[in-house]
């Protein structure tokens, strides 16, 4: 069986510009997105991440290649399977003097869910309480929740949501995420797009990274987590003077930002670092490990992606929980 909730293989869109160029937003793009839990699907602004979930969803037309949900070709089969997918694209419009509630229940009639779900789709994005407060009176973050309860009507497997932290204060993309965060654990599979990788983090369990509409890496998040050499950040008296006498005992030494004395190490051993700087009569101040995190493996992704370099994909493990 097929468990793959999202597949597209070579999928490709390029728009015709009004003076008659080419441009290309998707460039033969394999899309992996197993069942279960919540998959980042990540790349900078302008990557074609909206426009592969709006061909998803046939709001856009492919330009080559073919794309499957739950198993079935779209969008040839979409009606078949729409019913079993939540999106949320663009704002959906809700009446602004209505309560949200009263806006869920009219929208539940019109697309003949049961309003019996209304209760639970409150519930679940954290807005009872707040529910038969107008909708005009709602924060962003919580107009984007009401957005995510209104998709919930339908009972989705899988929910798809672009940038859906986008213009939220830090409270607000709290709120969001706790909310993503549950429905992964409730079991629907979420397809998360974002160009912030700190907020998609701690809630993905795998993730998609694109760059210029192509395929950069994708995986599971702990599995994208590994590799890549372990970083020391090296605080010294002196940091010119330790990167001069690490960079003769051939480390890979480069600042840890424009504005700090710090040092970033390339070192698989702490120790060695110690006893080079040691030896030469320097005496460091702190030394501690860098944790990888998806930011950096995004940010040596996308920069290489920029500067023409090779990358490695990773295949999808197609079993991330
Ligand atoms: N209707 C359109 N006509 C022409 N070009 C388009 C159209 N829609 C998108 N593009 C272009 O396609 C590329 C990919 O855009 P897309 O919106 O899919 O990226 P994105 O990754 O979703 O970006 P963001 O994070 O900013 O939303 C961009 O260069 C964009 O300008």
């Amino acid at each position: 069986m097929n468990d793959l909730v999202i597949e597209t293989t070579g999928l490709h869109k390029e728009f015709r510009s009004r003076r008659g160029g080419l441009r290309v937003a998707v460039q033969g793009l394999d899309l992996a997105v197993p069942r279960g839990g919540v998959h980042g699907f990540l790349g900078p602004n302008g990557s074609g991440k909206t426009t592969t979930i709006r061909m998803l969803l046939g709001l856009a037309r492919a330009s080559k290649g073919s794309m499957e949900l739950f198993g079935h070709p779209v969008p040839q089969s979409l009606p078949a399977v729409i019913d079993r997918v939540g999106a949320v694209v663009e704002s959906p419009k809700f009446s602004p003097n209505f309560s949200g509630r009263q806006n869920l229940v009219l929208l539940a009639r019109t697309i003949g869910a049961p309003t019996g779900r209304v209760d639970a789709a409150i519930e679940t994005v954290g807005l009872t309480g707040r529910d038969r407060d107008r909708f005009k009176s709602y924060s962003l973050g919580m107009k984007q929740r009401l957005a995510i309860a209104a998709t919930l009507l339908k009972d989705p497997e899988l929910l798809i949501l672009d940038e859906p932290t986008n213009g939220l204060d830090p409270a607000g993309i709290r709120e969001i995420r706790d909310t993503i965060r549950d429905l992964g654990e409730r079991g629907v599979t979420v397809l998360l797009s974002s160009h912030i990788l700190a907020e998609v983090q701690q809630v993905c369990t795998s993730a998609t990274i694109i760059g210029n509409g192509r395929l950069l890496a994708s995986g599971r998040v702990d599995e994208l987590l590994q590799g890549g050499p372990a970083v020391v950040r090296v605080e010294a008296p002196d940091p010119a003077a330790a990167r001069s006498v690490l960079e003769g005992a051939g480390f890979a030494v480069s600042p840890a930002a424009s504005d700090e004395p710090d040092l970033l190490v390339e070192a698989d051993s702490p120790a060695e670092v110690t006893r080079v700087l040691g030896e030469a009569g320097i005496w460091l101040t702190a030394l501690t490990p860098v944790r990888r995190d998806l930011e950096s493996v995004f940010l040596e992704l996308t920069e290489a992606d920029t500067l023409g370099h090779e990358h490695v994909a990773h295949p999808t493990s197609g079993g991330a929980a």
